[in-house]
């Protein structure tokens, strides 16, 4: 594959955490204050503790305040809702973060729902939905603000573009979806349900696959030309036992038609993070009412 084909989300990433850095140091001078994180980890499902502790590294290398809070599987409800309650009042606190999804028994809507809607740096509170679909001022989901800042990057202008976006769900192709529409392409949203997908896809100029299925995106489901973003994380069994990390797209193939890839891992995955520490930044500053820097 030719190099130049690839979208490396990791060195974005990089450069993206380094101007956040950067903005928290300066907000430290000038007003005295920095922007603080918690993130909260119901259960012990490993995959999980994986994000949580790379979530943890980030914090701390973006010199913010940050809090980690590791609760049983066996939380309940109201104990889970009364943590939620005292992040929102904690004045140190400016972003709050519940790793999804929760063990079984336990109502994700009802949590998102309690986090103050200007510390939900996963924008996933009905207010910051409403916000994105509507062009007002909120909070955007992590993974599809990185995602959409590598299209960007690699493609310029969007407008105009057929976007075809598989998965809906809401932490990743609804919020994607709105995103790319308000760049003014043209967005078609596939899932489950949707007839003969490859066609569908055939058409993508921008083709985002958020599926959650090993490999399922073929090479000859790509346009001749297309920007692949692959969103999928899934980890397969290897002979060693040790498992390996694969996207949602059978890369050799889809990389050989199109004219730009995101690898997994190393592409969409350090985005999520890294839009992560933007949120909170971002999060901290209109908490505190002083100017957003430009990251
Ligand atoms: N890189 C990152 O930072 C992140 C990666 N991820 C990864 O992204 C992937 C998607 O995550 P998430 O959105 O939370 O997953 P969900 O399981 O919530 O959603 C999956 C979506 O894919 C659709 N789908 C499932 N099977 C098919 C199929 N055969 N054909 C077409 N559509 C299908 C579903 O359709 P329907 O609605 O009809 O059921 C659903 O809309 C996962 O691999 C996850 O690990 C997630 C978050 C962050
Ligand atoms: N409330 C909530 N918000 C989330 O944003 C959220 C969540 N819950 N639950 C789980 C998913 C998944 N997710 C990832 C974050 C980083 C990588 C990441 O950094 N991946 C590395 C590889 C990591 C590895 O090697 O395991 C990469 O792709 O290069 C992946 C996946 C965030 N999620």
């Amino acid at each position: 594959m030719d190099a130049s084909k690839l979208i490396d989300g990791k060195a974005f990433a990089q450069g993206l955490r380094a101007r956040v850095a950067a903005a928290a140091a300066e907000l430290q001078a000038r007003h005295g204050f920095r922007p603080g994180l918690a993130v909260v980890l119901v259960g012990d499902d490993p995959a999980s503790q994986v994000y949580v502790r790379s979530k943890t590294k980030a914090t701390e290398e973006a010199g913010f305040h940050g809090v980690e809070h590791k609760l049983p599987a066996s939380t309940t409800q109201a104990e889970l809702m009364a943590l939620v309650a005292r992040l929102n009042a904690d004045p140190d606190v400016h972003g709050i973060l519940v790793q999804l999804p929760l063990p079984a028994g336990l109502d994700a809507a009802a949590v998102v729902a309690t986090i103050d809607p200007r510390k939900d740096v996963d924008g996933l509170h009905a207010q910051n939905v409403g916000a994105l679909w509507s062009g007002a001022e909120g909070l955007v989901p992590c993974t599809p603000l990185g995602c959409v800042l590598l299209l960007k990057d690699r493609l310029g202008q969007l407008a105009g573009r057929n976007a075809v976006v598989i998965g809906r769900s809401a932490l990743v192709g609804k919020p994607i979806a709105a995103l790319l529409l308000a760049e003014n392409c043209t967005v078609t949203v596939a899932h489950s349900r949707t007839k003969d997908l490859p066609a569908v896809c055939r058409q993508a100029d921008i083709l985002v696959a958020a599926v959650g299925r090993a490999e399922m995106v073929k090479g000859d489901w790509v346009k001749p030309g297309a920007t692949v973003i692959d969103v999928g994380i899934n980890r397969v069994p290897t002979p060693d036992g040790k498992g390996r990390l694969v996207g949602d797209v059978a890369f050799a193939e889809a990389a050989a038609v199109a004219s730009a890839i995101t690898p997994v891992p190393g592409g969409v995955g350090p985005m999520t993070i890294a839009c992560l520490m933007r949120n909170t930044l971002t999060a901290a500053c209109r908490i505190k009412g002083v100017p957003v820097p430009a990251v």
